[in-house]
């Protein structure tokens, strides 16, 4: 397999605050698949997605990316692992205040070692007419796209998407499935994504639930609907 996680464990805090957030997590996720992790609050998603990307450390077990063990690696080693195979979408954008949409994915695109053609992305992504704008002046949905570009503009192995229609109306939220389909499908992008929104689970080939910190279930959709005909 592309991704192994192996017997993932970890906890908060000591004593009367400890808390087992991630309890043996396995997980085993194909190259270029669309994978949905779902659970209620506080089940561990949200952990489980950062040890993933390296943000957060694990206390025993392995993650294991290409035949590479990620939680061995020393921090020079897990910035360049950041870089080479992972890009980062969250619920609240997190786009540079002063720098236009152009910009702020020119950034990325200038730590990558081959990146994908600034004009064609902007493209796809519907940001030609605001390229030259700052992100105080677009929509959530504009903001998102423009997350979107900058998470992929590297053409990472792997996009780590937590909520990232959190924060969009119904049909902005669909335009954004539309484009995270259309990523996989033209770069082969493999995509976890973190959410609430139990509808999208039809559009993705895996699908995990978590609770309290342990996989409750899993499965391979035997149907998967295009994003286009999910009802959210
Ligand atoms: N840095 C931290 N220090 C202590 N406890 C933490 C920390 N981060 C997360 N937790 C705890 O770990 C548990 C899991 O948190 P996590 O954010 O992974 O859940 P989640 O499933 O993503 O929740 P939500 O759906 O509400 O975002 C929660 O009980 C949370 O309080």
């Amino acid at each position: 397999m592309f991704l192994t996680i192996k017997n993932v464990s970890k906890s908060y805090g000591k004593d009367a605050s400890y808390t087992k957030v991630l309890d043996g997590v396995d997980i085993s996720i194909a190259s270029g698949e669309r994978c949905i992790i779902l659970g209620p609050s506080g089940s561990g998603k949200s952990t489980l997605l950062n040890v993933i990307g390296g943000l957060d450390e694990v206390e025993s077990g392995e993650i294991i990316i290409d035949d590479v063990d990620i939680t061995k690696l020393n921090d020079k080693k897990l910035v360049e692992y950041r870089r080479e195979y992972l890009g980062f979408i969250f619920q609240f954008y997190n786009l540079v205040p002063n720098l236009t949409v152009r910009e702020n994915i020119m950034v990325c695109e200038n730590l990558a070692k081959k990146p994908l053609d600034i004009r064609e992305l902007i493209k796809i992504l519907g940001l030609e007419e605001h390229q030259y704008k700052f992100p105080s002046q677009l929509s959530g949905g504009q903001q998102q796209r423009c997350a979107i570009a900058r998470a992929i503009i590297k053409n990472p192995k792997i996009l780590l998407c937590d909520e990232p229609t959190g924060a969009l109306d119904s049909k902005t939220a669909k335009d954004i499935l539309i484009l995270l389909e259309n990523i996989n499908k033209n770069y082969g992008t493999t995509i976890i994504m973190v959410t609430h929104n139990t509808p999208i689970k039809d559009m993705m080939d895996r699908v995990i639930h978590i609770k309290n910190g342990k996989i409750s279930n899993e499965y391979v959709n035997k149907a998967v609907l295009p994003a286009v005909e999910i009802d959210l």
